[in-house]
């Protein structure tokens, strides 16, 4: 019997009750595909802090490179913030599981499903169909480079610093992921950058550009500034098929085009490197002003567990079946909070995992 190991890590926050519904999902392909999953759990973020006094423990960081998939929640909150020591912050054990997995591509998938198309912020006609992947580079730029840091001036006063850097090879690598998931799309990728005040941006161009005329001369490419690139998102959305930047403009764009699709509770991630382990987690954050409640949609942790499936671990009919079965839920009308408009049911996080197991079952 084919079997598979996983971490589950689901954080602080909304986390943990996310990832309730995930292992449902987990649980249903495991006894369809007739697959064993070895699943294992740890802690990661404030949680790891409590326990081990560091956000991201060696041990479980050993797991996550001995397993196949890492699946994760969400982490941080406000009980750490400003109150740890800057490198043991929730969010730093996250950073650090990224690097040490050098998982440089993060693919975060902008889709609106039909039934949400009034559930966004923009009007039906401009969001109805949306289907954009950005491919972020995740594991380099200004999150991680040095120097960085707080000091003191000695004029008076201090400075805040953090570097943005990016090398030829990391650009190409992920530009190659964008350019490769582009022949299975649309053959169009958009890349946003600020070459115009930035020379990390005009080494991003030339880069991407070189590499495109290459490899690649079949893919259209278009450079767009970031700033723009964000305007566009709202004025004409379904003008992007795929959108390659880096990792501070990946951030924000992508929670931008989250509300395009009715929430930031419905957008998915995978970040993959050459070979190693993926990693797996919703685009949002541990949402301290609703965690504990039952209300977090868990539709994003869900649809990052069928990505698991789909990039880690060979069982892409599985992801399309569970993609197929939140279509399905939708439509039957169930909503969450974040979510939720006149008509609908309104579902807390464990009834939306079962109208979405209600729906496998069916298939
Ligand atoms: N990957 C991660 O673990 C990330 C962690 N964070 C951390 O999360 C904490 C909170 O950050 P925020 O800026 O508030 O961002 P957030 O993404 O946690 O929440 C933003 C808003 O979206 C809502 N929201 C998010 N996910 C939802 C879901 N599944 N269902 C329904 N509503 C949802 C929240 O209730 C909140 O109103 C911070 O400590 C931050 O550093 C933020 C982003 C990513
Ligand atoms: C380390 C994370 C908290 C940064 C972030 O917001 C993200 O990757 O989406
Ligand atoms: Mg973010």
């Amino acid at each position: 019997m084919t079997s598979f190991n996983l971490l589950l890590l689901p954080g602080d926050g909304i986390g943990p009750e996310i990832m309730t519904e995930a292992k449902r999902v987990l649980d249903w392909a495991a006894a369809e595909y007739g697959v064993t999953f070895n699943v294992s759990e740890d802690l990661i973020g404030g949680c790891a802090y409590e326990k081990y006094g560091v956000p991201l423990a060696d041990e479980t960081l050993a797991k996550a490179k001995a397993s196949d998939a890492v699946v994760m929640g969400s982490v941080g909150g406000p009980q750490w913030d400003g109150k740890v020591a800057y490198d043991k912050r929730p969010e730093a054990g996250l950073l650090k599981l990224r690097k040490e997995l050098d998982v440089f591509a993060n693919l975060r998938s902008a889709i609106c499903f039909d039934a949400l198309a009034d559930a966004s912020s923009l009007k039906r006609d401009l969001v109805a169909g949306l289907d954009i992947l950005f491919v972020r580079e995740l594991s380099s730029g200004v999150y991680f480079g040095n120097p960085r840091g707080i000091e003191d001036l000695p004029e008076g006063g201090r400075v805040g610093i953090n570097t943005q850097r990016y090398t030829d090879k990391e650009i190409i690598r992920v530009a190659r992921v964008a350019f490769e998931m582009a022949r299975k799309r649309g053959s169009r990728v958009a890349s946003a950058d600020k070459a115009n005040v930035m020379e990390s941006g005009v080494l991003w161009r030339e880069e991407v550009t070189k590499l495109r005329d290459a490899e690649y001369p079949d893919v259209a490419l278009e450079h767009v500034l970031a700033d723009n690139c964000a305007m566009q998102l709202v004025r004409a959305p379904k003008q992007y098929d795929i959108i390659l930047t880096d990792n501070l403009f990946g951030d924000i764009l992508s929670d931008a085009a989250a509300m395009l699709t009715g929430s930031l509770g419905m957008l998915p991630s995978a970040s993959l490197g050459d070979g190693g382990p993926g990693l797996y987690e919703p685009v949002h954050g541990s949402a301290p002003d609703i965690a504990g409640k039952g209300v977090a949609n868990p539709i994003a942790m869900i649809l990052s567990m069928a990505m698991a499936l789909r990039y880690s671990l060979g069982l892409g009919e599985a992801a399309d079946r569970i993609e197929k079965a939140v279509d399905g839920a939708l439509n039957a009308g169930f909503r969450t909070g974040d979510i939720m408009s006149g008509g609908m049911t309104r579902v807390g996080t464990t009834g939306m995992g079962d109208a979405i197991l209600a729906e496998l079952q069916k298939n």
